[in-house]
């Protein structure tokens, strides 16, 4: 309860005795107290005398909340960074001493006989314009002289903010416009004045356009328009650490404006979270970039948001509350009244349908903006390959060889790409390429070693595995792999004076350490770059003229009906490392797969036409974008404990299942263990979003899962493992 006089307001913090203990809580909503049989408290203390969440934040949360089936609270967690909400990390300040009177002549002669130390420090300070920090006039060693000092009158000792500057190491030149070509004047102009509907709210526009198309300086134009008409700007990148380049060339063209911008992402220190947080709530910080949950950042009055890459998977939050931060930025944008420009030379399905069903603006580039011309792509059949060198593991063709031989004799660098992710093995058979698909999911069914079965992990569909190929016979059908490290040493052997740098998650784990190589890398002082995904996005290095995909299909054989998509993105986006300088760039493309549509599209640049065969795929079973799937987990130590717990679930969604949603079977998970923990999962399908989510929230809210057993439920889920 409220005590008479106290001002609390929605979003602000509050204290309340709870237990003989002063908690801290965020208050969620004002109202009159409600009828109950509790000791109602009255509120101790109130922390904030403004809100600390906005009311545009409020409304965002209860909306997360509701749509993703997370308790508020968690909700409110991912709102106010920790360092904030516990208010553990108050300012940062040091001590200054500054001159107040100083002593007349014959007092200073006088002080320089008796108290010799007090005399240099009244010296010092009068060379430093009559003031210097504690620390650097000694510190500890001259406390007692300052305060002898301040007691006498000559001096006194204040307290200095001083801000935690996560990017103090670096310098940034100020960099200016460049002058738009003519499709980048016209993108500019719809983000400028963007179409709105009959609210005045602005469509959110989709900003297609090819790698290397200028997208960034649209954006970087976008906004300065904003803050030329006295608003903020909020800009969303996949990951801070891998798209430093993004990051650099923001901090650069507002190098002016340095104090203004403020950078949020994982690797921040608690005080430099407090700090960054407070900049942007005060209104000192003005543009804002960070990663997923720099959405929630405090800032008011915003007139852009821009979400780079769009189409990333990382925007997708893996623990509750699972909110997508694309999805999220519309929606902010929308109670904001903001322009949101969602970006991305391969635009996901669901951002690409609504500009087809007319929710969204679609504005395109489709020119590099140098004019350099898009790389040109070899597809190569390992199938071929692997019977050419009988018996090893097909890892670099010839071709892919002999050209990186003729590049590193003229001095250009190279990109080798793996895309290696997931743990789901799949069945493949070199010689033909043929993969077990199940026959009502269309997707490829999952190999599990223990059962030896081959599961459908979109429906649950169980199959025996083949001992020959179903479609030439071959008996070589089976399971197969290699990772960068194994490339590394092949790579190794072949051009053994080549400098090279591997880059994935094993090798990255250092704080700056992609950040380094990747300078070095451009500094030239490493030929060849061997990768995962982490390298494919939004790089920029005008000497790389060759990049090679090892293998392409390995995206293709995850139990997931997205594969084709990512694959057709991956590729396409790490082909649009090549050329960007003055020099041709080439791609080579292994594959056993030659002729899958995600391989075909992106050989021609053809987003377009890899959109409309496979939004008829998605059509056809009734996938995102024309229906929203979700995951529901279960997680337990006791294996049978967690199976049992689903199938119990899972008796009691099918009962009034609302006729929009579509149960699927209970079973365990691709990755079925995991930290100590078994998994088992059930996929839900619906045409309806709220029929889906409402659905669940009632059976999940009336069925409290045992002790040891949680649940995880994923509206929207990117990944099935
Ligand atoms: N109007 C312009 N005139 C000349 N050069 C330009 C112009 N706009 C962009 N560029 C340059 O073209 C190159 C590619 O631009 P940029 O990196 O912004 O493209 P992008 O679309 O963001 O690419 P990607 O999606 O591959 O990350 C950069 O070197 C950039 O400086
Ligand atoms: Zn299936």
């Amino acid at each position: 309860m409220i005590p008479d006089g106290m001002a609390v307001a929605t979003g602000c913090r509050v204290r309340i005795p709870l237990r003989n203990r002063d908690s801290t809580g965020t208050v969620l909503e004002v109202g009159p107290p409600p009828q109950t049989n509790y000791n109602l408290r009255l509120v101790s203390k109130l922390i904030d005398p403004d809100p600390l969440i906005t009311p545009q934040l409020m409304k965002l949360g209860k909306w997360i909340a509701e749509y993703y089936v997370a308790p508020l609270e968690q909700v409110m967690r991912a709102l106010l960074p920790e360092s904030v909400r516990q208010e553990m990390h108050s300012e940062k300040t040091r001590k200054i001493v500054e001159i107040k009177e100083m002593p007349d002549a014959e007092a200073l002669e006088k002080l320089a006989k008796r108290a010799p130390k007090q005399h240099i420090i009244l010296k010092l300070l009068e060379s430093n314009s009559g003031m210097m920090s504690l620390k650097d006039l000694g510190g500890g060693s001259v406390t007692a002289a300052v305060k002898s000092l301040v007691k006498k009158g000559h001096v006194v000792l204040k307290e200095e903010a001083v801000r935690r500057d996560p990017d103090e190491d670096q310098e940034f030149l100020e960099s200016a416009p460049l002058k738009l070509n003519p499709e980048q004047v016209v993108a500019l102009e719809k983000i400028v004045n963007p179409a709105t509907n009959d609210k005045g709210i602005p469509k959110p526009i989709l900003l297609l356009g090819v790698t290397g198309s200028g997208k960034t300086e649209v954006y970087l134009q976008g906004v300065q328009h904003a803050l030329d008409q006295g608003k903020s700007a909020l800009i969303l990148v996949p990951e801070i650490s891998l798209t430093p380049q993004t990051v650099q060339r923001f901090k650069s063209r507002f190098a002016a404006l340095h104090d203004q911008v403020a950078v949020l992402h994982s690797h921040l220190s608690q005080g430099e979270r407090f700090d960054e947080w407070h900049r942007i709530r005060k209104g000192e910080a003005r543009i804002v970039i960070g990663a997923r949950s720099a959405i929630f950042a405090p800032l008011t009055n915003v007139g852009i948001i821009i979400v780079d890459e769009e189409h990333e998977n990382t925007y997708k939050q893996e623990t509750s509350p699972r909110y997508h931060g694309r999805d999220i930025a519309v929606l902010r944008a929308h109670f904001e009244k903001a322009v949101v420009v969602l970006g991305s030379a391969t635009p996901s399905l669901e951002s690409f349908q609504n500009t087809q069903s007319g929710k969204y603006e679609l504005v395109r580039l489709d020119q590099r903006a140098d004019s350099q011309s898009m790389p040109i792509m070899r597809v190569l059949d390992m199938r071929i390959e692997a019977q050419k060198q009988k018996g090893r593991l097909a890892i670099l063709s010839d071709k892919l060889r002999l050209s990186m031989e003729k590049k590193l004799e003229n001095g250009e660098q190279i990109i080798l790409f793996l895309n290696r992710r997931g743990f789901a093995r799949s069945l493949q058979c070199p010689p033909c390429g043929y993969v077990c698909e199940c026959q009502h999911c269309s997707i490829p069914l999952t190999y599990h070693r223990t059962e030896d079965r081959l599961m459908c992990h979109m429906c649950g569909y169980q199959s025996l595995p083949p001992k020959k190929c179903p479609s030439c016979g071959d008996e070589a059908i089976r399971l197969q792999g290699f990772g960068t490290q194994k490339v590394e040493e092949v790579i190794q052997k072949v051009f053994p004076q080549a400098r090279m740098a591997r880059i994935d998650a094993d090798t990255m784990r250092r704080k700056n350490a992609l950040r380094d190589t990747l300078n070095k890398f451009k500094a030239h002082k490493i030929d060849i770059i061997i990768g995962t995904q982490m390298i494919a996005k939004g790089l920029h290095f005008p000497n790389v003229t060759l990049v090679g995909v090892l293998n392409a299909d390995l995206g293709l054989q995850v139990p997931d009906f997205r594969a084709g998509e990512r694959t057709f993105q991956l590729l396409t986006q790490v082909a649009g490392r090549a050329g960007r300088g003055e020099l041709e760039g080439e791609v080579i493309i292994q594959t056993f797969t030659p002729h899958s549509p995600s391989v075909q599209f992106s050989r021609h640049h053809d987003f377009d036409g890899y959109a409309e065969q496979e939004l008829q795929f998605r059509n056809k079973f009734l996938y995102p974008p024309f229906a929203h799937c979700a995951l529901l987990g279960t997680r337990s130590t006791h294996e049978r404990r967690a199976e049992f717990t689903l199938e119990n679930l899972h008796k009691r969604l099918k009962k009034d299942l609302p006729p929009q949603v579509e149960l699927g079977e209970p079973m365990p998970s691709p990755l079925t263990r995991a930290h100590g923990q078994f998994r088992y999962h059930l996929m839900l399908k619906s045409t309806s979003a709220r029929a889906l989510h409402q659905h669940v929230k009632r059976i999940l809210t009336a069925t409290p899962p045992p002790d040891d057993v949680t649940i995880v439920f994923d509206m929207d889920a990117l990944g099935f493992s």
